[in-house]
């Protein structure tokens, strides 16, 4: 087929600095009312959490709305401690997780301010923390420009005693797993519904298994013989047909007997072999600790060397490093 004409005026063969277009969204540091997300609003009815903590920044800019349920006030406070603990000015590469209570970890990280961020590069999980990232004026990165993080924040869908983990309720879990892996320190952040002795307990829908599309049939049949009878396809709501990950495949979702997760290691990895299968929802021996919200706005840390910890109401966040 020739060459449109268009494309070979040297107008549009060679542009120089000047001719580039800049940017169609605001650059950091500009003032914004909202970080935008597809974040689903917090639910209407319930009472606020006891978590002191406003959404102002120092500049008088509100960048999420100030939860309006105790679940969102424990999902807030359980991210904001954990970056006030964790997101220490030396790290300039981090990890944005996926899910509805990280926008409170970026409106958090944006509260340290222009001047902590500015050399900052911040990698996304997701679509959804891509948006994240962009609309609240930080740079984004790609893992193919930084595979060496130094910190991935994160939420979680359960969270078992020794850090095992269930991901995957927003199909994100392949690049959060890359994400994780790569970070020297991978932190989850929760409300108090994710804390769990045994995944699945509290997490029924079943492990999220992201699958090459043209295999889910087969893949279904084995994940059935593997001792998940009732795994499915997950399906899109607002779109005929199934779920499509940001990397284009689709989701199992297999709920297994608890006897099965409480080894989730040994099923993790009978899964993977599995010919097909591209990532599974569970995140063993990754985080270094998980941070959950509680109604009472107090919190619990579970860290990776079994410690539990209880932060009391009232006192967090306080700007203490842990590490
Ligand atoms: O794994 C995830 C997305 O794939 C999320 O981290 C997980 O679903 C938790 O989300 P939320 O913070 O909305 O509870």
């Amino acid at each position: 087929m020739p060459i449109p004409p268009a494309i070979l005026t040297p107008d549009f063969s060679t542009p120089t600095e000047s001719v580039y277009p800049s940017p169609l969204r605001q650059t950091l540091g500009q003032s914004v009312q909202y970080i935008r997300t597809s974040t689903p609003p917090p639910e209407p009815k319930g009472a606020h959490g006891s978590a002191d903590v406003t959404a102002q920044q120092p500049n008088g800019v509100v960048l999420t709305p100030p939860p309006t349920t105790v679940i969102e006030a424990s999902k807030r406070l359980a991210a904001w401690t954990a970056v006030d603990r964790h997101v220490l000015p030396q790290y300039k590469v981090i990890g944005i997780g996926s899910g509805s209570t990280v926008p409170y970890v970026v409106e958090r990280i944006v509260a340290q301010g222009r001047e902590m961020n500015k050399d900052r590069v911040f990698i996304p999980t997701s679509f959804q923390s891509k948006e994240l990232i962009v609309n609240a004026h930080l740079l984004l990165g790609d893992v193919d420009q930084y595979p060496i993080i130094d910190i991935t924040i994160d939420g979680a869908d359960e969270v078992d005693e020794t850090l095992n983990c269930i991901k995957g309720g927003g199909a994100c879990h392949l690049r959060e797993k890359v994400l994780a892996e790569a970070a020297d320190t991978f932190i989850i952040v929760a409300d108090y519904r994710k804390n769990s002795d045994v995944l699945g307990r509290n997490f029924k829908q079943g492990v999220p298994i992201e699958v090459a599309q043209f295999a889910y049939a087969k893949l279904l049949q084995n994940v059935h013989l593997l001792g998940s009878p009732n795994a499915v396809l997950r399906m899109a709501q607002g779109k005929a047909g199934p779920v499509v990950t940001d990397n284009g495949n689709f989701v199992i979702d297999a709920p297994f007997p608890e006897e099965m997760m409480k080894d989730p290691y040994t099923l993790l990895t009978r899964l993977k072999m599995l010919t097909g299968v591209v990532e599974v929802g569970l995140f063993c021996h990754m985080a270094k600790a998980a941070y959950f919200g509680n109604q009472d706005g107090s919190l619990t840390v579970k860290w990776h060397d079994g410690r539990i910890e209880r932060i009391d109401a009232g006192s967090s966040p306080v700007p203490q490093p842990a590490e």
